[in-house]
């Protein structure tokens, strides 16, 4: 926190703005999550208790392939527990950093809640996070990371092979043989051949089921809200809406989420607009039918099969009517279930917990912005440099005025389209909650942290003239009606008011106030301001030199010779309070801060 003096005023003279030593700084790793989580464990009382040897924990809830494991083992304590109870895995997360599921596993509230803030992320190992509850993630912080693209193949493989079996009663004719039965008669199929196929979700599945129905000579359509027409276009399906997709299709074929406006999609009055006779594959989610619905279209012939991998209530039960069903093929949720997908999947999954725990920020991320990877990386000294500014400024703002108006201002030569701020602004609010208060915030909750607190955050930008190829050339923070403990950080408009820049991959302080300065953000910083005269830097090197603290730089701004100056001293320890008092018992220095970066 700031601390602030305001003692009497001596002559001294130093050059400005200029670096009386170099930066130190190093480059720190981007933090959606607090880095790595197992070495900040949030206690009982919102205490941070600092484990710094501990490595982080990761609970496996659901069997996960052996390349993954061993991924995560090389990183973290890997606690593989399955079929646990939800008292079990309520009691275990609260030891946990991490945790990883399948589709099995309910991750509700009730189980963000019972981790006391110590679950970091939640691993789904598969595509569909329907299992796992998102807003109650956010609200305690908690990233969700899946496994967005390893099963893709499988799903859509199983779906043909559903498709296939469906329309020649391959389960069915295997199991009368197996009885002992030789029913050549009751098994005639349908030909697949010259048929119409809706696929209803036309993303990384549909198309790949599409893909493969067409090689079978089937006429593919699709329906999906979303899906660019071009894509489309490239797999040669025709893109239609939802009732031409369900009343022409002689089969159709599921690949949409389970959100709640996918759910029951095919209820009672969309079976009565299919064609009769129509087959259904679902390989999606059970949600997205409304099963008595099917029951009935299956019992009244609307429908004359279905095949079926996913159900409501996983493992469905013993009298389930759509598994019982004599017109139903059914397998027990086996889409993903390939060799080759589980290994998969287990890599993907690992890499992004593994990833997350680490600070990096995840491109699998569900409940945080996605940003990719070549962004990331050069977006990473502003997303340290952000932090800092409002960790910076925040530490300005005098006790007692709550900081309810921030407004960011980003000078760069991209246009809005070029440039995604949400990384930027979420780790600004980091820096501008974390050092006031016990909360935890990441990329994940920091909009609604800020929310929480009323806080109004506000973004301009400013469109410089010249080369696009750096992402900005600086960030100020701005914070408004509010004192400070260092009144010269109140620009002339009344607002504490920073800004800094990157130099050399390195965040640097390059104004506060009105008073340019350079001064690279690491460690500890201490802002004076004094007449400007000689002496003074030396006699405040003098007061740390004794207390041992080591200087990493000095920098001065100042509006005229012998006029204000504004002086930014890194230290990479924290003074104790008698140095600090020292500091500003020194007669020239008018205004004195330190800030914890
Ligand atoms: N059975 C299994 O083992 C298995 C395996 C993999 C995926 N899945 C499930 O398959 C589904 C698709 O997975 P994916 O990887 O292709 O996901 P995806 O996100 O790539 O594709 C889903 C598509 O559905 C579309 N969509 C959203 N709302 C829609 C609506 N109302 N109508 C039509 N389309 C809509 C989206 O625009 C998107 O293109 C998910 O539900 C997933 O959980 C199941
Ligand atoms: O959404 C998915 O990825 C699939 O349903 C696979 O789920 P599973 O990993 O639990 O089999």
């Amino acid at each position: 926190m700031a601390t602030s003096f305001s003692p009497s005023s001596r002559l001294s003279s130093t050059p400005s703005p200029q670096l009386l030593r170099p930066p130190t700084l190093s480059r720190r790793l981007l933090a959606p999550t607090r880095p790595p989580a197992a070495l900040r464990h949030r206690h009982r009382h919102g205490r941070l208790v600092v484990a710094a040897e501990a490595k982080p924990t990761v609970l496996v809830a659901e069997k996960l392939g052996k390349a993954g494991l061993e991924l995560l083992k090389d990183f973290a304590d890997v606690d593989c527990s399955y079929n646990l109870s939800p008292e079990e895995l309520r009691a275990k997360v609260a030891r946990c950093d991490a945790l990883i599921v399948r589709s099995g596993t309910k991750v509700g509230r009730d189980v963000f809640e019972s981790a006391g803030g110590r679950l970091k992320v939640v691993g789904r190992a598969g595509v569909g996070i329907d299992n796992v509850d998102l807003g109650a993630a956010t609200e305690n912080g908690c990233l969700v990371v899946n496994a967005p693209t390893a099963n893709t193949v499988a799903a859509a493989e199983h779906s043909i092979a559903l498709l296939a079996a469906m329309a020649r009663n391959v389960a069915q004719a295997d199991a009368s043989l197996k009885a002992g039965k030789w029913g050549r008669n009751m098994y005639v199929g349908v030909s697949l051949v010259g048929k119409t196929l809706a696929v209803m979700g036309f993303g990384k599945v549909g198309s790949e089921v599409a893909r493969r129905a067409k090689g079978l000579g089937m006429h593919v359509i699709a329906h999906d809200p979303y899906a660019a027409a071009d894509r489309a276009r490239v797999v040669g399906v025709e893109l239609v809406t939802f009732d031409e997709a369900i009343t022409r299709a002689d089969f159709i074929s599921l690949h949409m989420p389970l959100t709640p406006s996918t759910s029951k999609i095919l209820n009672d009055e969309a079976f009565s607009k299919m064609k009769k006779g129509v087959r259904i594959v679902n390989v999606a989610r059970g949600g997205v039918i409304d099963e008595e619905a099917l029951v009935r279209a299956l019992d009244s012939g609307i429908v004359a099969q279905a095949a079926l991998d996913v159900f409501t209530e996983e493992p469905p039960s013993a009298d389930n009517k759509l598994v019982l069903h004599e017109k139903v093929t059914a397998t027990p949720h086996l889409g993903a279930s390939t060799i080759e997908a589980q290994e998969g999947v287990a890599i993907e999954i690992a890499e992004a917990v593994v990833g997350a725990l680490k600070g990096e920020l995840a491109a699998t991320a569900v409940n945080a912005p996605m940003v990719p990877p070549e962004v990331l990386s050069e977006l990473a000294p502003f997303v340290v440099l952000a932090e800092k500014l409002g960790r910076l400024a925040v530490q300005l703002v005098a006790g007692g005025s709550g900081v309810k108006l921030v407004k960011i201002t980003y000078a760069s030569a991209r246009t809005p389209d070029d440039l995604d701020t949400r990384l930027l602004r979420a780790m600004i609010t980091k820096g501008l909650i974390e050092p006031v208060s016990s909360e935890f915030v990441n990329l994940v909750n920091a909009d609604l942290a800020a929310k929480k607190r009323g806080i109004r955050i506000t973004e301009e930008r400013i469109l410089l003239d010249g080369s696009a190829e750096h992402p900005l050339e600086s960030i100020q923070v701005h914070i408004s009606n509010v004192g400070s403990t260092f009144p010269s950080a109140v620009s002339g408009t009344g607002e504490i008011s920073v800004e800094g820049r990157v130099k050399d991959g390195v965040p640097h302080l390059t104004k506060v106030g009105s008073f340019q300065v350079d001064a690279s953000l690491e460690g500890n910083l201490i802002l004076c301001r004094q007449v400007d005269q000689p002496g003074i830097i030396g006699t405040v090197g003098s007061v740390l030199g004794e207390q041992n603290v080591n200087v990493n730089f000095m920098s001065v701004g100042r509006i005229a010779p012998r006029k204000h100056a504004v002086m930014a001293i890194g230290i990479d320890e924290e003074p104790c309070k008698e140095a600090l008092k020292n500091i500003g018992g020194v007669p020239a220095i008018e205004e004195f801060a330190f800030v914890k970066l």
